[in-house]
């Protein structure tokens, strides 16, 4: 018998203008995503990073964590960052959505939205380490919220419920037309993480 014969993991692409966008409800893993959960809180080394915006300096909104391959170092938001090494866990995650991708990743940045206090401003994420049209895929636990994409020249906005254990992929031109970001909640939500692994190609 097959158990998963009703689990759908295939990416379905989500219409989009200007750029490629695809989701999978549940991605395929050997763990529940509640434990993966926990054991993502429990063994990251989570940070609290500074951000300076209009010359004040403050904590970022979220905790954030860098892992990677040796070489793949990364500037984001004015900070660089030196990757850990990749964990056994975020390991079996990047091979678990290079599976259902068909992509290549070497790094990943993780983010610990701990209750609906804590958001992302929006960005691209177009840094030229990560090449021309980046490939960025965003796996989430815990609890859901709302990824917002924002077009940066026509008054276009797609929203997206990220649940738990859910892939999104970001590709093509999507980082040159649109931001993306995640808004504070006004009622209460519990934590939420998103590994957004990348390709750092320089
Ligand atoms: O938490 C998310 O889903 C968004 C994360 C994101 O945009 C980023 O890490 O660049
Ligand atoms: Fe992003």
């Amino acid at each position: 018998m097959d158990l998963f014969a009703d689990q759908n993991t295939t990416l379905e692409a989500i219409p989009i203008d200007d750029g490629e966008l695809y989701f999978l409800p549940r991605l395929p893993l050997a763990q529940d995503a509640v434990t993966v959960m926990q054991r993502l809180i429990d063994e990251t080394a989570w940070r609290a990073e500074s951000i300076t915006l209009y010359g004040k300096t403050m904590l970022q909104p979220r905790l954030s964590a860098w892992h990677g391959d040796p070489d793949a170092r990364y500037t984001y938001s004015g900070t660089t960052f030196e990757p850990q090494p990749f964990t056994p866990l975020q390991l079996d995650i990047k091979q678990a959505v290079e599976a259902a991708t068909g992509l290549a990743f070497n790094s990943v940045l993780l983010n610990y939205y701990r209750n609906e206090q804590d958001s992302m401003g929006f960005h691209s994420d177009d840094e030229r380490e990560l090449g021309r049209n980046p490939a960025i895929a965003s796996v989430s636990f815990g609890d859901p919220r709302t990824f917002i994409l924002k077009h940066k020249t026509m008054p276009k906005t797609v929203k997206i419920a990220l649940g738990n254990g859910s892939l999104l992929l970001m590709a093509g031109a999507l980082q040159h037309h649109w931001r993306h970001g995640i808004n504070k909640e006004k009622t209460q939500r519990g934590a939420r993480i998103s590994l957004t692994f990348r390709k750092i190609v320089i």
